[in-house]
């Protein structure tokens, strides 16, 4: 018996017992998965251990649970240079941000600039460390950050918890893990007539990246494009939106100690806070990419003001997401999840679940379980007063705006199921309440519209042909949820549906997952933010080719050599059949061409005839 085939009995032999004893194998799994699990421990306790502590003092008003009503009212005038900053929960009066004016914005591009021929050529472990610095400071900072952006946005602590850190820790871990990868230089197969050559493509930082964001998420909104753009290698210029600037103060006083903590050049990261006009100056203003994440009417007009510069342009815009119910699907998990989807940040996401179509052997089963959740929910201020299920909508109008889609479709025959008004019972604020609607139409302004607030629609539908017909009826195209208790359905189902995303059984669980693409089709528009795609978006995708080994270069042919003869043109053709001919005879004839040129009077191209 060879020795493989006796080790391989013996090894066989010993662990046959085992079989009769699963507790050992169990415990045994257990102990190894032990072992990794504080490895990974101790791993990331060491890789943090070096990495610097930020200290970022914060204001009075940053610190406080509640507001004194006097200290904080509203002034009797505005004034025209300053954004005045409100909390969305008590309407008491925050204080101004600048609104910056387009010569400061240019400004401001310009110290980019300066940084980014600096930064541009920072290794990779210095990139990481910046974003380690942060995530060791966010972690720890938790509650702070989730305050000012509760007390600026309206959204509860816990919201903010979920939309604000996890998925901003889970971005920072997510390019510190894995961005170096996506953004080496990649190899590429040098095709037929150049097999001599190395091909690759190299990841060159844009320069400056300018990025626009909206109020919705203020934290994650900013850290997430300037952690992409920083590990891409760029500087960036960030707009954040006027509805959300007085949280931005804290949120850039985080960035710029990271910055310094990290080493990186000052001016890396500049903080514009301004109106539309700040953000149009942005655009024009010669920056080398725009990234632009708002309304689809706003991004329309970025996409025209890119174009005299030919500036590239990423849109991330509306959306009005189809969450699909089958009938087999299992209700005790479906229903949380399609309230959360529905319902989180006050209806206030771009990835919102607002179109639920819902199979109709568990429509009105569906229906009532959502509306008896919807109308169990608390409204009230973020901030000092208690939980709350759902806080205020962040900006003013958005109230007014919710009310004119329901009216209309009320008018026209639809049902709530709960709320459709107002809710002033939960304070000054600007509270708009979970919402139900059923009886909805094609006809209604809120079929086609995006609510962006509190507003669940749920329609039937029989049969997947139906599902998919009402889902991709829509403008927009932005994310999707498939819920069936068979996956090969609910696979089938998504792989029909017009949407930049789709999640399978859950609800935005793409976005979870760093690693994937963010964007959209349709309306809710083009290029890809996250994951390796949108890393590798804020880059310049250059390609090289090289000789790859040192015997072997470029000459030009002897037929092809100026001026030519008469062999030139037979000699390519030849050379092309034999390379591309699409059968062994072709390929043949295509050699004997080529040598047929090559002996041929003038087959020596310019050399030949001049002799
Ligand atoms: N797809 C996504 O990733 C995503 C994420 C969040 C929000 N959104 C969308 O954002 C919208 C809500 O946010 P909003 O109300 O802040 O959007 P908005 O389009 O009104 O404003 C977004 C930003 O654009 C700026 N702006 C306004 N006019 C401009 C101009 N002419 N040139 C350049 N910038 C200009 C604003 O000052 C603000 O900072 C919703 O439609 C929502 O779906 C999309």
């Amino acid at each position: 018996m060879d020795p493989l085939t006796a080790a391989y009995q013996d090894l066989a032999a010993r662990v046959a017992p085992l079989a009769e004893q699963p507790h050992l194998v169990v415990a045994a799994a257990a102990v190894i998965v032990a072992v990794l699990l504080v490895t990974y421990v101790v791993w990331d306790t060491l890789a943090y251990a070096a990495i610097p502590t930020l200290d970022v003092p914060l204001k009075q008003e940053e610190l406080a649970e509640t507001l004194d009503a006097e200290q904080y009212s509203p002034p009797k005038t505005l004034p025209k240079d300053k954004i005045p900053c409100y909390d969305p929960g008590t309407l008491q009066f925050l204080g101004y941000a600048k609104a910056m004016t387009p010569d400061e914005v240019r400004a401001s591009i310009a110290k980019a600039k300066e940084a980014s021929k600096v930064w541009r050529s920072s290794s990779f472990k210095q990139r990481r460390i910046l974003l380690r610095v942060l995530l060791k400071y966010i972690i720890t900072h938790q509650e702070e950050i989730c305050r000012v952006s509760s007390r600026d946005s309206g959204k509860t602590p816990l919201e903010a918890v979920l939309g604000e850190i996890i998925v901003t820790a889970e971005k920072l871990r997510w390019l510190a893990a894995e961005g170096e990868d996506a953004l080496k230089p990649q190899r590429r197969s040098a095709g037929v007539m150049a097999f001599y050559k190395a091909a690759r493509v190299e990841y060159v930082p844009v320069g400056v990246v300018g990025a626009i964001v909206p109020w919705n998420w203020p934290f994650h909104n900013v850290i997430n494009p300037i952690s992409a753009a920083v590990f891409a290698g760029n500087a960036i210029v960030i707009k954040v939106s006027e509805h959300a600037s007085w949280c931005a103060s804290y949120y850039a006083r985080i960035v710029n100690a990271a910055l310094a903590a990290a080493g990186a050049p000052p001016g890396l990261v500049q903080f514009v806070t301004g109106y539309g006009d700040a953000g149009a100056a942005l655009v024009a203003g010669g920056v080398d990419k725009v990234v632009f994440v708002g309304s689809t009417e706003v991004g329309a007009k970025v996409m025209a003001a890119a174009a005299p510069r030919v500036t590239p342009v990423t849109l991330e815009l509306g959306g009005k997401d189809a969450f699909v119910v089958c009938g087999d699907a299992d209700l005790a998990q479906v229903v949380p999840i399609a309230v959360k989807a529905a319902f989180l940040n006050c209806g206030q996401n771009c990835a919102s679940g607002e179109r639920y179509i819902v199979e109709s052997s568990i429509y009105d089963s569906f229906c009532s379980r959502v509306a008896e959740t919807a109308n169990a929910m608390r409204q009230g201020p973020a901030l000092g007063h208690g939980p709350v299920d759902t806080g205020a909508m962040c900006m003013p109008g958005s109230v007014e705006k919710v009310q004119r889609l329901v009216d209309d479709a009320l008018s026209k025959g639809a049902r709530a199921l709960s709320g459709g008004k107002p809710n002033a019972a939960a304070g000054a604020g600007q509270f708009y309440p979970p919402t139900v609607l059923v009886g909805v139409t094609k006809g209604m302004a809120i079929w086609h519209e995006e609510v962006f607030g509190p507003v669940m629609v749920v329609v039937p539908f029989s049969g997947d042909d139906e599902a998919v017909a009402l889902a991709n009826d829509c403008a927009f195209g932005l994310g999707s949820s498939v819920f069936s208790g068979s996956t090969r359905r609910a696979r089938a189902i998504a792989a029909r549906l017009e949407a930049g995303m789709t999640s399978i059984n859950d609800f935005n669980a793409t976005y979870m997952c760093q690693s994937l693409p963010f964007g959209g089709v349709k309306m809710s528009g083009f290029g890809r933010f996250g994951g390796v795609e949108g890393l590798r978006a804020l880059c310049v995708p250059k390609a090289v080719a090289e000789d790859a080994y040192p015997f072997m270069k470029t000459t030009i042919p002897a037929p092809w050599l100026h001026p030519v003869g008469a062999a030139a043109q037979p000699f390519a053709v030849a050379l092309t059949t034999m390379f591309y001919g699409p059968s062994l005879a072709l390929k043949a004839r295509g050699l004997v061409g080529l040598l047929r040129c090559l002996v041929a009077p003038g087959g020596g191209g310019g050399k030949a005839k001049r002799a």
